[in-house]
């Protein structure tokens, strides 16, 4: 709602002649709170009734985290705006504790996610990693009742929550390598429209080309390997004077194997240089370990 509501807004001053409305709707990737995310069906989830939506005409677009929306969308539907991008990072949240570091030997940490949970299994093989989900609220209310000695978040949602305060350390990218998308939203449309209006024009001045690089590189390493919720994968692209620099990593939900690629290459080729930073992964079996993966999820279910 945060989101729609900053789309909204930019859309309010650029077109102040038009009425905006926010059609709020509960997605079922947020009512399933007791599975963990990937084995429901991961990303799909909260972008799957948002398009039924706009398919029936009762909404011209949605806005979305772009971390959960996946790399292929169905027919007939396309993003037409990426917005600049908040602040990438995971954050380390914790009542007693400044940083990972500083947990000791058996300290329970709250994520959901495979990327992080085999990120944090790597480097501190001590922590036991516990399944958390549900919005800001419910998950900083786990962590506050004592459920959780420090919990991983993305650091955009609570800043743009107005949380920054909760927030005790950031971790460093070179340790938590960000998910593709981390950060950033994006606007979807009905690609054709029977009426004819051109939406991706109307939303063009929204697009922020640099974020759009950035993430068209993540996006296209995520796409090679089949991204989703189901694998712990990680993809993240900075530019540096029209440079970009790609980092990646696939690894086992349990950290002990992972395959990691960076590059470097011209910001306006980005899924050229994605595409290449797969192909070293690929030359370090990264195949083989989301293989592993797969057969991992298939076991637990
Ligand atoms: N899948 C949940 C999700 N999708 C986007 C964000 C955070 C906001 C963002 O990355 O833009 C989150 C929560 C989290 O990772 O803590």
């Amino acid at each position: 709602m945060w989101q729609a509501e900053h789309v909204r807004a930019q859309l309010a001053l650029l077109y102040p002649q038009c009425s905006i409305e926010i059609l709020g709707m509960t997605t079922r990737g947020d009512q399933i709170l007791d599975r963990t995310l990937s084995k429901v069906g991961g990303k799909g989830l909260f972008v799957k009734e948002l398009e039924v939506a706009m398919a029936e005409g009762r909404a011209d677009l949605a806005v979305h985290s772009l971390k959960d929306v996946p790399m292929d969308l169905p027919e007939g539907f396309e993003l037409a705006a990426v917005l600049e991008r908040e602040d990438p990072r995971d954050a380390f949240v914790s009542n007693d504790f400044g940083s990972l570091d500083e947990l000791p030997p058996g300290a329970v940490v709250g994520t959901s996610s495979l990327r992080r949970q085999s990120l944090i299994a790597a480097r501190h093989p001590h922590l036991v990693i516990k399944p958390l989900r549900g919005n800001l609220d419910t998950r900083l209310g786990k962590l506050d009742r004592g459920e959780y000695a420090a919990i991983i978040l993305a650091a955009a949602g609570l800043k743009r929550l107005g949380l920054p305060e909760r927030i005790r350390s950031l971790l460093d990218p070179e340790h938590s390598l960000p998910a593709a998308g981390q950060g950033a939203m994006a606007i979807e449309i009905v690609s054709a429209r029977s009426d004819g209006v051109d939406l991706r024009a109307v939303l063009a001045p929204l697009n922020h080309l640099p974020t759009a690089q950035r993430v068209a590189a993540e996006r296209k390493v995520s796409k090679v390997f089949g991204g989703s919720c189901q694998i712990p994968l990680a993809a993240f692209a900075t530019i540096d004077d029209g440079v970009m620099h790609l980092r990646a990593m696939v690894a086992t939900p349990d950290g002990k194997r992972s395959a990691h690629a960076q590059l470097r290459g011209p910001a306006d080729a980005p899924e050229l240089l994605g595409q290449q930073v797969s192909d070293l992964l690929d030359n370090q079996d990264a195949r083989a370990i989301l293989a592993a993966c797969k057969v991992d999820a298939g076991a637990d279910a």
